[in-house]
């Protein structure tokens, strides 16, 4: 057991290593982009399924309250939350559709669309990337190996490995690494 918790630590510690290496730049212009929108008055919306509706909301919450440093709230939301709105649309048109209506009904142009699919391909996240695309917000694809998602993503930050965990974990800390650099560029006193 000792065995595979460390295995499981190095797997954890390599993938974001690599994953760091690979989108270094990508989370840079992906923070610009954030920052640009939110000081235009724009917003972040976040969506996923499972884990990464999880991560959706985590992000959005770090958002809307604080990070790591004292400023005013920015405006974010995760489409994962009501559960009315996810249940009427799942119900009434299709799973597939429980994000774009969502994206539809709230986006705005030069809003920022952040999908997070470790498969890169799930139909409902995908949906909602081609949605925001035509709104005109901007897109960014958080995925694993690449996907349907990571093609059509303004900005895809990847996680080339096998495991949905490894690849969770990895977005998690690309998610904070986001915050991070959004409120250092917005907000350089407070560093
Ligand atoms: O957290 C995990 C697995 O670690 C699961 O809940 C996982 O997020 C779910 O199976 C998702 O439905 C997978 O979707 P996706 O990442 O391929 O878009
Ligand atoms: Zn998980």
């Amino acid at each position: 057991m000792i065995n595979i918790i460390n295995d499981t630590l190095q797997a954890s510690i390599e993938t974001k290593k690599s994953a760091i290496a690979e989108n270094g730049e990508r989370l840079v212009n992906a923070a610009t982009l954030m920052a640009e929108s939110l000081t235009a008055g724009g917003k972040i919306l976040l969506f996923g399924n499972g884990g990464s509706a999880a991560d959706a909301q985590h992000i959005a919450a770090e958002f809307v309250n604080r990070f790591q440093t004292e400023r005013v709230p920015l405006a974010s939301i995760a489409l994962t939350t009501d559960s009315s709105i996810l249940t009427s649309i799942g119900n009434d048109y299709s799973f597939e559709e429980i994000f774009s209506k969502q994206i539809t009904a709230l986006g705005q142009i030069n809003d920022v669309a952040i999908g997070i699919s470790t498969s890169g391909n799930s139909p409902n996240v995908v949906k909602a990337l081609e949605a925001a695309e035509k709104e005109g917000m901007h897109t960014i694809a958080f995925t694993g190996k690449g996907g349907r998602a990571a093609d059509m993503a303004d900005i895809a930050l990847t996680v080339p490995v096998g495991v949905t965990a490894r690849i969770q974990e990895s977005h998690i800390l690309m998610g904070h690494i986001l915050c991070d650099l959004v409120d250092r560029i917005l907000f350089p006193e407070n560093f």
